[in-house]
């Protein structure tokens, strides 16, 4: 779907892309990278929007540096900024963006009101934009996105300004843009942990660099930690203490408090438990069974979602693709 080699681009004062070689494939990819790591830099390079500084890339097979229009008809684009005119119905915008991408009036119609119907948005779709939430106006982008029937869609932060279930919501939505539609799709979030469940291949980059590149599943097992919090009782005045170090004689591979992006507040009585290559179930059942021997209440226990801070901590890039 993608290929880039040695693709760098260079502003006066910040190397945004690095020599970032990557192949992306069909399914859902994951473009995951802290804030300034170069994601908004590499879809605007892929759209033929802006040129490299140097490298080449490839979308559909196409040379982003001599083919944009012909890439711009193929893929559909979300950005990441609010770009929705207030004064005007989500319907009158995707027709209008439908009938830029070249569909003839009537199947502009119909494709409109289809993808509307697929993003959820039904009455409203008549309403002015002005008027509508976030996640109404996320999902009126990601509509003209789709409305001309792409082969894939770039999408830039997609669950940006969204509480957690309309971030839920459209991160199943991006699902079945591919399952339903067969669109390939290419999304990108500073949170790992959003993009482990929606994505069949992850990459990370920092820096504009290409720090990883693997399967989600692959990204899952090495990165899993599970969560745990116990309350304290008379007998053990520091429940987590007590636990501790009977997991540890237990021979589960404990992980040092605040090494690990928990947050502050509270950080001192949460366990985390590597269950990498492990068995996760026998992960869980030997902590539910040690709390219960030393009579403690398990406040918590779940498996952590991984910030992106994590994988660069850990030094995980030995096996960049
Ligand atoms: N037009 C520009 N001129 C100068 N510097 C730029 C320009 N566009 C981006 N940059 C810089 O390039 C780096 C990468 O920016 P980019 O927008 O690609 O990052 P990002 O990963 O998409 O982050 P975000 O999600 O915050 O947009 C940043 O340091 C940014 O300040």
């Amino acid at each position: 779907m993608i290929a880039t080699e040695s693709l760098s681009k260079r502003y006066p004062r910040v190397t945004a892309l690095d020599q970032l070689t990557v192949g992306i494939t069909p399914g859902v990819t994951g473009l995951v990278g802290a804030n300034g790591a170069g994601k908004s830099t590499l879809i605007k390079i892929l759209l033929g929007l802006s040129p490299a500084t140097e490298g080449t890339a490839s979308v559909l097979g196409m040379d982003v540096s001599t083919q944009g229009g012909a890439i711009r008809e193929s893929v559909g684009y979300m950005p990441e900024h609010d770009c929705l005119p207030p004064d005007v119905s989500a319907t009158e915008f995707v027709v209008h963006m439908a009938r830029m991408s070249g569909l003839p009036a009537t199947a502009a119609r119909e494709r409109t009101a289809d993808t509307l119907r697929h993003v959820g948005l039904y009455e409203e779709r008549y309403r002015p934009m002005g008027g509508y939430s976030t996640g109404m106006k996320q999902r009126v982008k990601l509509a003209q996105a789709l409305v001309h029937d792409p082969r894939l869609v770039l999408l830039d932060e997609p669950t940006n300004g969204l509480d957690p279930v309309g971030r839920d919501e459209m991160l199943g939505l991006i699902r079945r843009v591919y399952t339903d539609f067969g669109i390939s799709v290419l999304v990108t979030s500073h949170l790992l942990g959003e993009l482990e469940r929606t994505s069949d291949h992850v990459v990370v980059i920092d820096g504009g660099k290409l720090l990883r590149s693997s399967s989600t599943a692959d990204f899952t097992q090495q990165t899993a930690v599970l969560a745990v919090e116990v309350t304290d009782t008379e007998a053990h005045p520091d429940g987590t203490k007590a636990l501790r170090t009977a997991l540890d004689r237990a021979g589960l591979s404990l992980r040092a408090a605040g090494t690990d992006g928990t947050p502050a507040p509270g950080a001192g009585h949460l366990l985390t438990v590597d269950i990498a290559d492990a068995d996760d179930g026998a992960v869980y059942d030997t902590v539910r069974d040690a709390a219960a021997e030393l009579g403690l209440g398990l406040v918590r226990m779940e498996q952590r979602r991984h910030q992106i801070s994590e994988v660069f901590t850990e030094g995980s890039g030995s096996d960049v693709a």
